[in-house]
């Protein structure tokens, strides 16, 4: 542990209390963080990580009273740079374009000097978001954005809560790369979070934190998957790493294959009942004249394709609950999800998934109708089977809604009441009734709403107002909400953002009771092992 001279930051016996709490936030703190060394801080939510990254960039004066000691270097440049655990509170809302949403960082630091936007963002991978407009960006998106935003500052310690939250593998790896050179500058790097990634097992060291208190401290070698799951779930963290191919594995079939029987077989515990031709393709009839299959885009970007089917062997389809029949979204002259061929059975989980940008998120709207007229939406959408099924488009969204409920990527949108309670009290209207009744029917919906709190760990906070949540339990809340829909579909865009194992584990048994009810679920995720693990179905957007 770097000591004395050389470190960015030092916390000695540090800890802080928050004005209305009866128990410390954090105590005992002992930390020393070197030029060029990058620490990772880990633990369950709730265990203090983000309160020891604010306290680390001086944001809690105000909050609460800290003890111990806190030193930080002088530094040429800005002394600390924070990301925030919230991806959608990351853009400011002072700009309304990507060059200038860069340019504030610097500027509000009032230095006039120029500021080399197309290299922060390359230095992401992220250099085609130059000049768009911020309203028009995927989640994954706006947090590269954000980083980057950061990265003009080139300050002394650079503090990233969750900095891996909405970006895709490929994101944090680039990510990774440009704190190693940011390393090699000088600069210190904290990171924390609720999740083990490619971010942390970059780390110098991996600290875990236990109630506000650090337990212990290992290399990262000691967490690599899958041998260090044991030790990771004793600290209540969860681990996005893959578990590496070994060299002599058998080489997968070609995924662009629209022929089922070219879809490689990934295995599966329980066979799905979907259609055996309901292999999600793309629809070559589907693709108007003179455009191909895939979005225009100069980058060579996405192309819709099958990813995988876990089917060993395929079972009738007893009852498919959602069909897509030519589904395609263009915004914007550009084709975001190109013509796609899909029926989904009861009982079954398909994840999407593919890069930032993909179009994951605007094809889970598209399903729920909440696209705005800027755009183009195509083909079919319809829930049930046969002469039964009923056809979504040109519904409007709050008619989808007990069909197919949606639970988009950024939770504090979709969240309005004073508590948690009052959220899921008015979820749901109660169905209609006679006046006699009313009294059992409010009585059935607050034993309903006691039984979601608990399902969804939010029981001890029924009372607190949605805000108060860390984002992962907002999420949580919006879940619950859509439950209460008594949805045919659930659409859940990214569900597992922000979520230490525990949660993790509480989503898993929702959506197994979900399925297993005789429901289907279609989520988009980047948590590529979760997403092998508990789908039936991959399918893959973009490139
Ligand atoms: N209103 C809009 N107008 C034009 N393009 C848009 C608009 N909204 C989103 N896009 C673009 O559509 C593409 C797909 O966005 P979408 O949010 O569906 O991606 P995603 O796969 O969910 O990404 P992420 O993994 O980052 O959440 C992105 O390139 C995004 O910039």
């Amino acid at each position: 542990m770097a000591e004395g001279g050389g470190a960015v930051l030092v916390l000695s016996g540090a800890g802080f209390r928050y004005h209305d709490a009866e128990t410390p936030a954090l105590a005992g703190i002992d930390l020393a963080i070197g030029r060029g060394e990058m620490i990772a801080v880990l633990g369950p939510q709730g265990s203090g990580t983000s309160t020891l990254c604010r306290l680390a960039a001086g944001l809690l004066a105000e909050r609460g009273i800290a003890s111990g000691e806190l030193r930080r270097a002088p530094s040429p440049g800005a002394a600390v740079a924070m990301l925030g655990d919230d991806p959608e509170a990351q853009i400011t809302g002072m700009t309304s374009f990507v060059d200038d949403e860069l340019r504030l960082p610097t500027r509000l630091a009032g230095d006039r000097r120029a500021v080399d936007v197309a290299g922060a963002l390359a230095a992401l991978g992220a250099a085609r978001l130059r000049g768009r407009r911020l309203d028009a960006l995927s989640g994954g998106e706006r947090q590269l954005v954000a980083l980057a935003g950061l990265t003009t500052l080139d300050p002394g310690l650079l503090v990233l809560d969750q900095p891996g939250l909405s970006l895709d593998p490929g994101s944090r790896v680039r990510l990774g790369g440009a704190l190693a050179r940011f390393r090699a500058r000088g600069g210190a790097v904290l990171l924390a979070g609720h999740q083990h990634d490619e971010l942390s097992a970059a780390a110098d060291r991996v600290l875990f934190l236990e109630e506000g208190r650090p337990v212990r401290e290992v290399a990262p070698p000691a967490l690599a998957p899958a041998a260090g799951d044991a030790l990771l779930a004793a600290h209540g963290v969860w681990s996005t790493l893959e578990v590496p191919v070994p060299a002599s594995a058998p080489v997968p079939a070609p995924e662009r294959s629209a022929d089922r029987d070219a879809v490689p077989a990934v295995g599966r515990d329980a066979a799905p009942v979907v259609d055996p031709d309901a292999v999600p393709v793309a629809d070559p009839d589907a693709v108007p004249a003179g455009e191909p299959p895939g979005r225009d885009r100069s980058d060579g970007e996405p192309e819709m394709r099958p990813e995988g089917d876990r089917r060993a062997s395929a079972p009738p389809d007893p009852v498919a609950l959602l069909e897509l029949r030519g589904l395609s979204i263009a915004r914007g002259g550009a084709t975001i999800v190109p013509p796609l061929a899909l029926r989904l059975g009861a009982g079954e989980i398909l994840a999407v998934i593919g890069a930032n940008g993909a179009g994951k998120s605007t094809l889970l709207r598209g399903i729920a109708g909440l696209l705005g007229r800027d755009a183009a939406v195509a083909g079919e959408v319809l829930v049930g089977a046969g002469d039964a099924a009923i056809p979504l488009q040109g519904l409007p969204a709050y008619r989808r809604a007990g069909r197919v409920a949606w639970v988009g990527q950024d939770p504090s949108a979709q969240l309005s009441a004073a508590t948690v309670r009052g959220e899921l009290e008015r979820a749901a209207p109660l169905p209609r009734h006679r006046r006699a009744d009313r009294a059992r029917l409010r009585a059935e919906r607050a034993a309903e709403v006691d039984a979601l709190l608990d399902r969804t760990g939010l029981a001890a906070l029924a009372d607190a107002h949605p805000s108060d949540l860390q984002p992962a339990q907002r999420k949580e809340l919006v879940i619950a909400s859509a439950l209460l829909l008594a949805p045919r579909v659930l659409l859940l865009d990214e569900p597992t953002l922000g979520r230490d194992l525990p949660a993790m584990r509480r989503l898993e048994r929702i959506l197994r009771a979900f399925v297993e009810a005789g429901g289907a679920v279609i989520l988009t995720t980047h948590d590529l092992r979760w997403a092998d693990a508990i789908a039936d179905r991959t399918l893959r957007l973009g490139a």
